[in-house]
Order: structure tokens, then sequence, then C-alpha cells
């Protein structure tokens, strides 16, 4: 048991999908797991093991926002021995391309958090995907024809700007979407030496101003998770 989970040891697999919200975490259990057992119901953070063909995988929910997501991903591997953490969450799209309901892969991930400069001082780390995790990822969603953009995300630690027009700094630089996770995770899963990936559904569009529905974001995007899941047994 850690601080924030009260899963016994032993009890969650290496391979750990990671949505921001934990009835997405229950709906993936549900919906993609074989016998799922619940592993966690520390602060309603639902957590899942089970196995998806064949092979044990856990589902955890992380909440929102950098710090909570540091908090499962760091407990995850020091407590838990985690090895794959894969974020499978919903981004906001700042390109025209990248379209409502499109999967974003983040190959890195840029922040607005000060999370690096309490660590690095004036140095400037950059947060990365797992190269295997991601081609796996990439090639997964390929085979199955969705549509799929790789690129560099932004994690911000603000859901409500008060300037909506910030985001145009990072749209003009080719960042592909804004999330509030994936910089946090990939910082921690970088520290430990274990694997990190963030998979996106876009759930809304800060041009377009296309959305999706609330119940959309908690139980559908099933093509993302197909893909972590995928993605996971093909690395083994
Ligand atoms: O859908 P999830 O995984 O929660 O991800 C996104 O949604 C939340 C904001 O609505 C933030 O956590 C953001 O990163
Ligand atoms: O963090 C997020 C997630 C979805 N949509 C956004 O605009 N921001």
């Amino acid at each position: 048991m850690s601080i924030h989970l009260n899963a016994q040891p032993g009890q969650i697999a290496e391979t750990v999908l990671l949505p921001g919200d934990p009835l997405r975490a229950q709906h993936i259990a549900e919906t993609f797991f074989k016998n799922p057992v619940q592993h966690n119901s520390v602060r309603g953070m639902l957590g899942f093991t089970g196995t998806y063909k064949g092979q044990r995988v856990s589902v955890q929910g992380t909440g929102m926002g950098i710090p909570s997501a540091m908090i499962y991903a760091e407990e995850l591997i020091t407590q838990y021995g985690c090895k794959n953490l894969i974020r499978v969450g919903t981004c906001g799209s700042y390109q025209e391309h990248v379209k409502v309901r499109d999967i974003v892969i983040g190959q890195a991930a840029s922040t607005d958090s000060n999370i690096n400069k309490i660590r690095f001082g004036e140095k400037t780390f950059a947060p990365v995907a797992s190269f295997d995790l991601l081609l796996a990822a990439y090639q997964t969603a390929q085979e199955r024809g969705f549509t799929t953009h790789v690129g560099n995300i932004i994690s911000s630690d603000t859901f409500y700007h008060d300037d909506y027009e910030q985001y145009r700094i990072w749209k003009d630089f080719g960042v592909l979407a804004v999330e509030m996770e994936a910089a946090g995770l990939y910082t921690t899963a970088a520290k430990h030496g274990v694997r990190a990936l963030t998979i996106l559904t876009v759930s809304d569009h800060l041009i377009t101003h296309e959305v999706t529905s609330a119940e959309e974001r908690q139980l559908t995007f099933n093509g993302m998770i197909e893909v972590a899941l995928d993605a996971a047994l093909n690395i083994g």
C-alpha cells in the first residue's frame, strides 16, 4: 500500500493505462479487461487490474493536472514496480488539421508548469515519450485506420485561461493540442527509467470550437484504448 493507493503488493500489473477520469478507468476495465478486479478506492480514484488478450494489465485514474498525475505515477513505479505507463486522455486541438475525435500521440510534452524549473532551474528538460511505445502505438493506430497525429503537445496547469488567445504561441510553434498531465508523467518516468506514452483523443477544438459531451469523454474514445492496449502487447 502507498499513500494514495490501497492495492496490495503485486496487485497492479507492469503495464498501466492512466486516464485522468476515474470513471473512464472503470469503463476501460469493464469494456476491455477479462476478470477485472478493483485494486484502488482511495479518494475514489478507481483502479482495476485484469487481462487483455491474455496479458495482465491495469488501469488507474490519475485525476486532473500534473501534480495529481505525478503522485500516481511515482507510487505506481516506486511502490508497485510498474514499467509501462500509458496515459489515455482527452485534449483540445490547436491545429486546423487535427480534428475532434482524431488521435494525438504526444511525442514530447511542452509545459507552462513549474515542475521542471523546480528540478532543473534555468536548464530546460525536454519531457519525451518512450520511442518503442510510441512506435508500437503509431503502428497499431495506422493498422486500424485511425486518423493519428504524432508530435509536440502542451501540458498546461490552467484549463480556463484569462487570455483565450494565449494558445497561439504554442500553435505557431506546431504544438498539436493541449492537455494537463503528460509533461509530469514523462518526467517521472525518465527519473525512474521506465516507459511512458500519452495517447489522446481530441475532445474539443480551440479554433473551430467544436466540443464533445462529458458522457462521450467518459465512455467512448475506445479507439485510443485499443491502440494503447495493443501497443503494450506488442512491446511485451
Ligand atoms: O480526459 P483527461 O484524461 O482527464 O485529460 C484532460 O481532461 C482534463 C480536463 O478536462 C485534464 O485532465 C486534461 O488533461
Ligand atoms: O486540458 C484540456 C483537455 C481537453 N481540452 C482542453 O481544452 N484542455
